[in-house]
Parts: structure tokens; sequence; C-alpha cells
């Protein structure tokens, strides 16, 4: 049966009902107990039957066939009423189970977010559901309904004839145990097949995803006997599952058998010597059903449970992952005086890491262009991540007009920010809602205009349906080009005060880089822009720029400046320009 900490965990499932437990259970409740009561009252009803027919009662006859008229009227409306109840219950509580992780989710912090790999993430939300639409779809009802049948039915076998009734109980017993043991052993294969179901899995994302490194690698053939090695194992143990399950199908069946013809046996000696009428053994052989099914599903049913509980509980822990703060006092009137962003002692460290960004002090004045230069692993990201509130700092602060992050709600904070990353993500949506993102409702001239400065209107006019054009997932039917330069362009729609850009070309081939990086250069002439630099050509004509080494402000000056001074800077320009002479 459940241990004590399983049945805790059932519990705690219910709590995701919230107010429609009090449904849920009526509908389990009402549906295993009128099926008891139906089972129950036609075991009674068949006895009367029999005997009135043997009898020839006539009268006896006509009340049991009302009975059974009754009966069918009963079993239609409670299963209406019940089947209803539970159902609506049910898919009630899983749409609102979707939301909310949807919510949660959405709302989570980004740090919490970035601990999972995206797949594993949306999996465990899918699987995670389903395991909890499993034990409230199916197995609790079950569990329900088999038990409650089973007890009343041996209830009701010993009404009717107790020595018969403990005969028929201990075989049923025995069925119990007999399936105990199978099912334990197929427990452990099944678990086996899983295992090798989760490493072929594997294999084949990793032939899909990595099909370029796996043909460059020469590995398909050493995949492909990887995969065929977890085949065969699956096919051994699959071999074996069934072997296990046919002996006990096997021995099901005997022992059904055995029960039946044991009671036919015994219900014919019973009868010959006039102890016990026919209908009283035609009544126990419709009792024996409900018994067998309650001793015989009872193992199956509780480790199906078992089994999808582990499962359905994970959902706390995505639940317990906290999200961002979102209430704040009311914040201060922004200081147009103050630079439009100042940072100050600012020091952040990863959970259970050391700090990666020490003690930095900079700030941006109006329309002018920085940039964050420094070493692989310097903190650039992170310090980005922290200027756009997606990490709260462990020390120090961030200011925009002189209003510290930790005033504003995140959403507030995040409007004075657009942002290009290295390789952008585009939607699956048409072309103007993803140039919209940030600013929805926008009028269609400032989404041209944009467009039209990031140097995209061109191809987007040759799209088949211009902006209404559906961009495919991730951005799959427009170039590594064509998906920065949207990207600029939804940055510019957003037109917040300050652009935010992690190296937008960096990905892009020569020509391409080129030409987007001319257009980038003019558009930040007119803005206040962050740009974090990884290779340092794109930023010699930067007002200011900032070398980060090991989490830590070294150098500040502008290009000509940091060069004089012969310091990290001019290492770096060093470096990369030796890097380009080896590609070149
Ligand atoms: N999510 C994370 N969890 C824990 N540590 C992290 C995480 N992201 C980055 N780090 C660590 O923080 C440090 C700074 O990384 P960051 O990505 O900010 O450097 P970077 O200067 O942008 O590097 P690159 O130029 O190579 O992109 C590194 O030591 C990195 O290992």
């Amino acid at each position: 049966m459940l241990k004590r900490a399983e049945w805790d965990e059932l519990l705690q499932l219910f709590t995701l009902m919230k107010k429609r437990r009090l449904g849920y259970m009526a509908g389990v409740l009402g549906h295993a107990l009128s099926e008891t009561i139906i089972m129950i009252s036609l075991a009674f009803i068949m006895r009367d039957m029999i005997n009135a027919i043997v009898e020839q009662d006539m009268v006896q006859l006509q009340r049991s066939s009302i009975a059974v008229i009754g009966m069918g009227i009963f079993t239609g409306l409670t299963f209406i009423i019940f089947g209803k109840l539970f159902f609506h219950s049910l898919f009630k509580t899983l749409a609102d189970l979707r939301l909310q992780l949807f919510d949660h989710l959405s709302a989570g912090r980004v740090g919490d977010i970035e601990q999972y790999h995206p797949g594993e993430l949306i999996s465990r939300v899918n699987s995670d559901v389903d395991a909890v639409s499993e034990v409230f779809g199916y197995q609790f009802r079950q569990l329900v309904f088999t038990v409650l049948t089973g007890i009343c039915a041996m209830i009701a076998m010993m009404v009717i004839d107790w020595k018969v009734g403990v005969v028929l109980v201990i075989v049923a017993v025995l069925t119990a145990v007999v399936n105990h043991y199978y099912a334990g052993k197929m427990r452990v294969v099944s678990d086996r097949i899983q295992a090798t179901l989760g490493r072929m899995s594997a294999t084949a994302m990793d032939a899909v995803y990595g099909s370029k490194e796996v043909r460059i690698y020469h590995m398909q053939s050493a995949q492909q006997d990887n995969y065929e090695k977890s085949n065969g194992k699956w096919l051994d143990n699959t071999k074996e599952n069934s072997g296990i399950r046919a002996k006990l199908e096997l021995a099901n069946f005997s022992l059904k058998i055995l029960n039946f013809s044991g009671m036919l046996v015994l219900g014919a000696i019973l009868m010959a010597m006039g102890v016990t009428p026919l209908g009283e053994i035609i009544a126990m052989i419709q009792l024996l059903t409900a018994l067998n099914m309650m001793f015989r599903e009872l193992g199956g049913l509780v480790a199906y449970l078992q089994k999808s509980l582990a499962g359905a509980k994970r959902i706390f822990e995505l639940f317990a992952l906290p999200g961002e703060l979102t209430d704040k006092q009311q914040p201060e009137e922004p200081d147009l005086s103050q630079p439009v962003i100042a940072v100050k002692g600012l020091s952040f460290a990863y959970p259970a890491g050391e700090a990666v960004i020490r003690d930095v002090s900079f700030a941006v004045q109006q329309g002018q262009t920085v940039a964050i230069v420094g070493p692989s692993g310097s903190g650039k990201s992170t310090l980005m991540k922290l200027l756009m509130g997606l990490y709260a700092p462990s020390e120090g602060s961030i200011a925009a007009y002189g209003r510290e992050s930790r005033q504003l709600d995140v959403d507030s904070w995040r409007q004075h920010f657009s942002f290009i990353p290295q390789d952008s993500f585009l939607f699956s949506n048409t072309v103007k809602a993803n140039l919209s993102y940030g600013r929805s409702g926008c009028a269609m001239a400032d989404i041209e205009l944009a467009a039209e400065r990031s140097g995209c209107s061109g191809f987007i006019a040759q799209l088949p349906n211009g902006y209404e054009s559906q961009i495919t997932e991730g951005g799959g039917n427009v170039s590594g080009g064509q998906k920065q330069r949207l990207a600029i362009a939804r940055a510019l729609v957003k037109d917040a005060e300050v652009l935010i850009m992690d190296e937008p070309t960096a990905s892009l081939d020569a020509r391409t880089e080129a030409e987007i990086q001319a257009e980038l250069d003019e558009l930040l002439q007119q803005k206040t822009a962050i740009v974090i630099a990884h290779r340092l050509k794109t930023i010699r004509n930067v007002d200011q720029i900032f070398v980060l080494v090991d989490g830590k402000l070294v150098e500040h000056g502008d290009h000509d400046t940091l060069m004089r001074s012969q310091g990290a800077y001019f290492d770096l320009v060093m470096q990369s320009d030796q890097e380009e002479v080896v590609v070149a």
C-alpha cells in the first residue's frame, strides 16, 4: 500500500485543486458509490430473480424486473451527474495548473530558469502536468472505486453465505499474492526499459541537434552502434517483460477458472444438498468479479500511483522557484540632471559561487556611447544582465536618472532599456508583431521607420505578405543578417533611453557584419548606448571604454588615451590584432 509520505504527497497534491476539491471528491465518491450500489444490488436482484424463476414466484419476478429497470435509470442518472462533476473539476484543475505554471515561470528569475536546459524545463512542465493528470484522472478514482466495491462485495458475500464467502476470499487473496509477486518482477524490468529508452532518446537528440558535428567528426557509426546496442537491450528487456506478463496472465486465468469452476462445483454440491438455493450461487459469482478485481488490480494500481506521484510532486519544485519582485514603494521622480545610468560599488556572485563582478562603478551620460571590454570570462555579459535587472546586485547600486533599480519594480526598470544580443530570438509570429514586441499597439509608421533605419525594409517588402509574413520558430526562415537587422529594428521601435548591445554582429559573415556595423555606428550617434564588445575593432570611436578584468574595472578612457597608457586595453588590442592576422 501507499507509504505515509506518499499519502502526504497525495494530500499535498490535492491543494493544487483549490476550490475544485469538493466537486472532484463528490465526483469520485459519487461515481464509486453508485457503481458499488449497482454491482451489489444487481447481485441481490439476480438472486431473487433466479430463485423466483426456480420457485415460479411471478410476483417476485415482477418486482425484480421493476428493480432492474430502476437500476438502469439510477445508473444513467448517477453516471451523468457524477461523471460531469468529476471531469469538469479535473479539466478545470489541469487548465488552471498549466496557466499557473506558465505565469509562474514567465515571472521567474532568469538566474533560476537558467539552471535548467530549455528543453528540460519544457518537458518537465509537460510531464509533471501529465503525471498530475494520471493521478487525478484515473489512478485515484480507480483506487477508490476498486477498494470500495471489493470491500462491499466481501461483506455482501458474507451476508449471503459466509462459508462460501470465506472460501472465495481465500482464493482471491491467493490471486493478490501471485499478482504482487509478478508486479514486483515487472517493475524491475520496466525500470530497465525506461532507462534504455532515455538513453536512446538522448542519442537520437544528439544525432539531430549535433548533426553537423557528428558528420565532421566521423561519429556516425559510433552513434549508430550506440543506438543499436540500446535498441537491442530494449528488445531483450521487452521480451523478458512479455515472458513475465504471459506467466502472470496464465496464473490469473488459472485462478479465475479455479475460482469460478470451484464456485460452480461447490454451488452444485450445496444445491444438491439443499443447503444453498441457485439464486445465492449466481449472486456469489456476480460478487466474485468485484472481489477478484480488487485483489488483482490493487497492487498494480498502487505501483502506478506511486510512480505518477513521484512525477507529480516535482511540480512543487517549479512552484517553489521565487518570482521577481514587483511590489515596490512609490519611486521618486527622475532627476534629469543625473547621469542616465550610474553604477556604484556594484558586486555580484552567482549562487554558491565567488564574486564575478567586484566593486564596479561607472556612469553613462545622455547621448554617450560607452563600451565594456575585457578578456573572456571577465564578467561583461553578467554586468549587462545586472544592468537590465535580470539579476539583482549582491552589493552596490544601479540607478537611472538618480532612481535606483531597487526602488522600481522590474518592469518599470526595464522600460529604460532596449537590447540587441549576439544571436537574437525571433518569436513564431508575424514580422510586424516581432518588431513591435516592446511597444505593442504602436503606429505602423514607427515600425516602418525603424525597419528603414535598420536596413530591413527592403527584404520585408520582398516577403510574400510583407509585415504580415510569418516568422517560423526561432527565426528559421530568415538569414542570420536579416535576423539581426530585425532585432535592431525591434530595439528602435521600443525607443528606450538606453540601447544595450552585446556585439550584435559577432555571428555574421564579414560583409554583412561591415554593413550592419556601419548602420549601427550611424544609429549610435543619436542614442545613449552601452556596447559589450568582444572584438575591439567595433568600438574605436566610442566616447568611453571601460576595461573589466576578473570582474573589476581596471581602466577607462577613450581608445587613444587607453592605447597611449599601454595598460590592459592596449594588451587586449594587441592580442586581438594578432588573432585577426592569424585568422586572415
Ligand atoms: N549562469 C551562471 N552561473 C554561474 N556562473 C556563471 C554563469 N554565467 C557566467 N558565469 C561565470 O561568471 C563569470 C563571468 O562570465 P560572463 O559570461 O559574464 O563573462 P564574459 O566576459 O561575458 O565572457 P565571454 O566574453 O566569454 O562571453 C565566468 O567565470 C562564468 O563562468
